[in-house]
């Protein structure tokens, strides 16, 4: 069922407008979907769409995208829309690589930037049938 499925939002610092616009402009389909975060993001999220439920996880510089990582392997996230500043060093540069690879390995729709997110959220919203 569709409300059983599971999206994770990430966002860097950038990025973090971006996304609590584009969850703002995308609620009522993103409502219809079990949604986790990494901390910051999700807080941001929350604030933009206070009906939202989100699940906040760790910041992802301690551990967030890991967190995201290991649901994504065990199966209890099937979708990841990760806002990437791609301008900007990371301390956790490999945290965000493992996360990537990981969403690669086990083939699930991953949106890196807000033209993909787009086209993921009207899959997302045709899902809801
Ligand atoms: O750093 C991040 C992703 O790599 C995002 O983490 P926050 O949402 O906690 O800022």
């Amino acid at each position: 069922m569709a409300s059983e499925r599971c999206v994770a939002l990430i966002a860097h610092d950038e990025k973090k407008d971006d996304m609590a616009e584009f969850a703002r402009r995308n609620r009522q389909t993103l409502a219809n979907w079990r949604i986790v975060a990494t901390g910051t993001t999700g807080g941001r999220v929350q604030d933009a769409c206070p009906d939202l439920q989100v699940t906040r996880l760790k910041s992802g510089p301690l551990g967030g995208d890991q967190q995201i990582g290991a649901m994504i392997a065990t199966g209890e996230v099937q979708m990841l829309i990760f806002f990437v500043d791609p301008l900007t060093a990371m301390p956790h540069d490999v945290d965000v690589k493992a996360l990537m690879r990981l969403a690669i390995v086990y083939d699930i729709p991953m949106a890196l930037n807000l033209a993909t997110a787009g086209q993921l959220i009207d899959f997302m919203r045709s899902e809801r049938a």
